[in-house]
């Protein structure tokens, strides 16, 4: 049976973590988690990445979030918070990778797809996918750290709004906002043309901007803010809005 998360690495550099579920929208289930934690400690410890692509599989949906079948129940604040954080903690081991990365967002993303799109340093999006902070509407907030992640790639101000407003926006909103750098046309294939201004060039070089990036975004501020973000969902995890949106999800 195929693995619920792919990982690929190449020859020259490119890694690839594509989520296999296309029949869920490439929702995040407890498995994802784990395997995503899984292979970020080999991506960790290998000093020939130049570039990994976080993608999903088929052309309907990047993600579609957080599992709501394995990540809903009445759940305790406390318990919520257990079940979150450990996605939060691949967010943040995402973003402070040692090199760079891209989300290839192949269709659709809604919630925590979107924060793992965030986690990226770079989002190329599919012109047929729409997307969206859609957590206001589910009586929750960013569970993931995400939230945190959005200031530091578009506006503050924008960040701000956009949460408020939990609306599904376009691509072309999207690269207004600078969200994503470029709009793509198919799905991802380790030799796309759009990889090659990253594979062109050196480990070292790849490496120094990266840290560059890093040291520009206060990162050691991130893992508090992100905690801080996980502690808070969790709280409204609990409520009566959460629990009736994501019931209403489920009977559509
Ligand atoms: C936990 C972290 C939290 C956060 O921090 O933000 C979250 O991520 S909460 C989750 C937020 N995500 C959502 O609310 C998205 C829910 N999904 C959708 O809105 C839509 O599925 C879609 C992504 C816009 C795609 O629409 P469409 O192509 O029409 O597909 P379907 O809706 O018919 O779904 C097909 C299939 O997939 C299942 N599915 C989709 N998303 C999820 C999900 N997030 N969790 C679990 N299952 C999901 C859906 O139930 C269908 O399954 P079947 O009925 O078995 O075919």
């Amino acid at each position: 049976m195929e693995q619920v998360l792919k990982y690929e690495r190449y020859e020259n550099g490119l890694a690839v973590l594509t989520i296999n579920r296309p029949n869920k929208r490439n929702a995040i289930s407890k498995e994802v988690v784990s395997l995503f934690a899984q292979y970020i400690t080999e991506l960790e410890n290998n000093d020939n990445i130049k570039l990994l692509v976080i993608t999903g599989e088929g052309q309907q949906a990047f993600c579609s979030g957080g599992d709501l079948k394995d990540f809903h129940g009445h759940l305790k604040a406390d318990e919520a918070y257990e079940l979150l954080k450990p996605m939060q903690e691949v967010l943040y081991r995402i973003a402070t990778l040692p090199f760079p990365t891209l989300a290839w967002m192949n269709g659709s993303a809604r919630g925590g797809g979107m924060e793992l799109a965030s986690a990226c340093d770079f989002r190329f999006a599919s012109e047929n996918g729409n997307y969206g902070f859609v957590q206001g509407n589910l009586g929750i907030a960013t569970g993931w750290g995400g939230g945190s992640l959005l200031y530091r790639r578009i506006h503050p101000q924008q960040a701000h709004y956009w949460q408020i407003e939990s609306a599904i926006k376009s691509v072309k909103e999207l690269e207004e906002a600078g969200f994503i750098q470029k709009v793509i046309h198919q799905e991802f294939v380790p030799h796309a043309e759009e990889l090659t201004m990253f594979l062109s060039k050196s480990v070292e070089q790849l490496r120094s901007w990266k840290a560059q990036w890093l040291r520009h975004h206060s990162i050691e501020q991130l893992i508090f803010e992100m905690d801080e973000e996980v502690a808070t969902c969790s709280k409204l995890w609990e409520s009566e809005a959460h629990i009736e949106a994501v019931n209403r999800f489920f009977s559509k």
